[in-house]
């Protein structure tokens, strides 16, 4: 089953992710966090020392949608800070997304994130995994940039006040603050992308799924983007084309016709892949086009 606009899925709770308490104080127009519980400060100086052994589990997953098969048994045991994930046009990345958020439901087998059994426990999936969209137009759904940045930290529980404040923080962090009246409708695509990136970012979750994160955004953006991911203590499972993007990930996961082609080291993966998909170009990708 796939579902279309979910804001709140992707909204995973700060408490999911040991988040107690992160009060910001407003004051003459300085925001600043005052609270943090010991778990999350445990958290920021050194994620792996509690993340648990599998973050991400999927057991002999099946999925046909409208009668074609897209996932077969697919096995993963994801514990890594950095996972990349690449596959060609049509492989099934991104319904490999929605299952892990679980948006789609499985035929068979099972999915836990943290433990969860994201399909079935819909409200502590939701403080557990978030999504980035490779279309925002999938995600926005308020008129303004400010409105749509709140409300996902209004369904973790948080006052209008608190939710707007942290909404102008996390616009704030990215140098975006004069956006926050900013009607979405006037935006472009990439700056959509953004917003739904500093929507699921201001969110703060224990695992974020990345659907092509920087499609649309130019090059400063898109660089000052993957420095601050790069920092950020969530797992991250990166969806990509761009292999680049990859840099410094600890494992890729290659899927080709909805199986694991390959899985292993990124370096290793991404060398093999490079070399598959630079044959495939020399045969022009089957489109027989003209010399
Ligand atoms: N709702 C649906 N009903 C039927 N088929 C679907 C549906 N959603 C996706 N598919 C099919 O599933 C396959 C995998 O699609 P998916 O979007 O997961 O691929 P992808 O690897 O993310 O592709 P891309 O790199 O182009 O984004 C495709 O053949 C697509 O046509």
């Amino acid at each position: 089953m796939l579902h279309g606009k979910q804001p709140s899925l992707c909204i995973p709770m700060l408490a999911a992710c040991g988040w107690k308490s992160l009060r910001l104080r407003v004051n003459g127009g300085q925001r600043r966090e005052v609270a943090k519980s010991n778990k999350a400060k445990k958290r920021m100086s050194g994620a792996s020392q509690t993340r648990p052994s599998a973050v991400v589990r999927l057991s002999n997953v099946e999925l046909a949608l409208a009668g074609t098969r897209i996932l077969s048994g697919l096995d993963l045991t994801l514990s890594e800070r950095r996972v990349g994930i690449v596959g060609r046009n049509g492989s099934g990345k991104s319904t490999l997304a929605r299952v892990m958020t679980g948006l789609i439901a499985v035929d068979s087998g099972e999915v836990e994130v943290m433990g969860v059994d994201v399909a079935r426990d819909r409200k502590q999936a939701i403080r557990t995994i978030g999504i980035l969209f490779q279309n925002p137009d999938h995600q926005i759904i308020f008129p303004t940039v400010g409105e749509e940045l709140a409300f996902g930290l209004r369904q973790q529980g948080r006052s209008k006040k608190e939710a707007r404040a942290l909404a102008r923080a996390a616009l704030e962090r990215f140098g975006r603050s004069e956006w926050e009246e900013r009607s979405i409708e006037t935006l472009s695509q990439g700056q959509k992308h953004l917003v739904c990136l500093m929507a699921v970012l201001a969110l703060e979750p224990a695992v974020i799924v990345l659907d092509e994160p920087f499609t649309g955004l130019d090059i400063p953006t898109t660089r000052s983007l993957q420095r601050y991911l790069d920092r950020l203590a969530p797992t991250l499972v990166h969806i990509t084309h761009d292999v680049s993007s990859l840099d410094g990930y600890e494992r890729v996961i290659w899927i080709e016709a909805g199986k694991v082609h390959r899985d292993g080291a990124a370096g290793e993966v991404l060398d093999e892949y490079l070399a598959a998909m630079t044959r495939e170009d020399t045969a022009d990708a089957g489109f027989g086009l003209p010399d």
